[in-house]
C-alpha cells in the first residue's frame, strides 16, 4: 500500500503552444508539506490548479488518494481544499454570509455547518469578525479568510497557491504558524510562494520549476547535496572602497567558485570544507574585514543556482 496522498505522473500542459508544464512527476506523502517554487511563470499555479482537477492534463495523470483528476474530477475536488492566489468570490457578503455561502456549495448539512464555520475561524482568528464586510477587508484578512473556505469542508489536503502575497511580516508570521499547526494535524500541503524563507522554514520536501519542468526536488538536504556535501556559502562585508580589490583577490583563488557582490555582502561559492583561506587571503591583502560568516546554502542560494531566469 502506498502512503502518497498525491502521484503526479509525466503531467504536461500546453495553453496554445506553450508549454506551461511539462513532463512532470511527483510524490507526496501523507502528512507532509510540499513548497512549490519558481521564477514568474515557471508553472507553479497551472500545476497545482491540474493537481486541484479545475484544469485537465494533456498528458499524463495525477491521483489523489488513489482518485485520478482525469476520470474522476468531481471526486478529487472534494478530497482537496484549493486556495487560489486571487481573491475572485463574492464580496458583498460579511464573513459569515461568505463561509455559510461556501458551506453550501461544499454540500455541509445545515445542521454541521455553523460548527464548521466556528471551527474555521477558530483556526484562522477571524472568531467575533462574522459581522465584517468581505469587502473592506486588509490583505492579511482576506487571506485568512480564503483559507478558512478553504478549510471548511475539513479537506485532509490542502493546496494552497501563493497565500502569503501581499502579506506584512506580522501576518507572515502568523500564516506560517496556522500552515505548521495544519500539518501537525496530519493534514497533507502542497503551497507555493516567492518567499524562500517561508518555503524553508515550513516544507518537508521542495520542488523547484522553471519553464514548466521540475528542476529539482527533496528535502533541503538533498537539495544541497546536489551541489556537493561540502559545498559552503561565505559571505563577507569589507570596507565599501576596498571591495573590488577583494572580488578580484578573491576570483583568483583556487578554491573560489565564484564572487559576487549582494547588497553589501561578498557571496562567495566554495566547495573547501573551511573557509579559513578565504579569511588568510583577505588579510594578508590588508583588506579589511567588517563581517565573516560561512554556512550551508540555504534556499534562496540554491534557487538561484539551479534556475536560470528562463521564462516559458
Ligand atoms: N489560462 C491560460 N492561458 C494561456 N496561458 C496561460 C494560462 N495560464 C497560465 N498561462 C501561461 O502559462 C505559464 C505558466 O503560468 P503559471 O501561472 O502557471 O506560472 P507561475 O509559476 O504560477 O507564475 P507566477 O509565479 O508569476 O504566479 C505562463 O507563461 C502563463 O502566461
Amino acid at each position: 500500500m502506498t502512503s502518497a496522498v498525491v502521484e503526479i505522473d509525466d503531467v504536461t500542459k500546453t495553453f496554445d503552444n506553450l508549454v506551461a508544464v511539462s513532463h512532470v512527476s511527483l510524490r507526496v506523502e501523507q502528512g507532509q508539506t510540499l513548497g512549490l517554487i519558481g521564477p514568474n511563470g515557471a508553472g507553479k499555479t497551472t500545476l497545482l490548479r491540474l493537481i486541484s482537477s479545475l484544469a485537465k492534463p494533456d498528458s499524463g495523470d495525477i491521483r489523489i488518494h488513489g482518485t485520478s483528476v482525469r476520470t474522476s474530477p468531481r471526486a478529487v475536488r472534494m478530497q482537496l481544499g484549493f486556495m487560489p492566489a486571487e481573491f475572485g468570490s463574492p464580496r458583498n457578503l460579511n464573513i459569515g454570509e461568505y463561509l455559510e455561502y461556501f458551506g453550501c456549495m461544499y454540500g455541509i448539512p445545515k445542521t454541521e455547518r455553523q460548527r464548521r464555520i466556528g471551527d474555521v475561524c477558530t483556526l484562522t482568528d477571524l472568531n467575533g469578525r462574522e459581522e465584517v464586510m468581505v469587502k473592506g477587508l486588509s490583505t492579511g484578512n482576506r487571506q485568512r479568510l480564503l483559507l478558512a473556505k478553504t478549510l471548511l469542508h475539513d479537506p485532509q489536503l490542502l493546496v494552497l497557491d501563493e497565500p502569503a502575497s501581499g502579506l506584512d511580516p506580522r501576518a507572515r508570521t502568523e500564516l506560517r504558524a496556522i500552515v505548521r499547526e495544519l500539518a501537525s494535524m496530519g493534514k497533507t500541503i502542497i503551497i507555493s510562494s516567492h518567499i524562500l524563507p517561508d518555503i524553508e522554514e515550513i516544507s518537508d520536501q521542495i520542488g523547484i520549476m522553471e519553464a514548466g519542468r521540475l528542476v529539482l526536488d527533496g528535502n533541503l538536504d538533498s537539495l544541497r547535496s546536489h551541489y556537493g556535501a561540502a559545498q559552503r556559502v561565505i559571505k563577507v562585508r569589507v570596507l565599501p572602497e576596498q571591495r573590488d580589490l577583494a572580488i578580484s583577490v578573491l576570483r583568483s583563488l583556487d578554491g573560489v567558485k565564484s564572487c559576487e557582490l549582494r547588497e553589501q555582502f561578498l557571496v562567495i561559492d566554495t566547495d573547501e570544507p573551511t573557509g579559513n583561506f578565504v579569511l588568510a587571503e583577505l588579510l594578508q591583502h590588508d583588506i579589511r574585514i567588517l563581517q565573516f560568516a560561512e554556512d550551508a546554502p540555504n534556499l534562496e542560494e540554491i534557487f538561484m543556482r539551479s534556475t536560470a531566469g528562463k521564462v516559458t
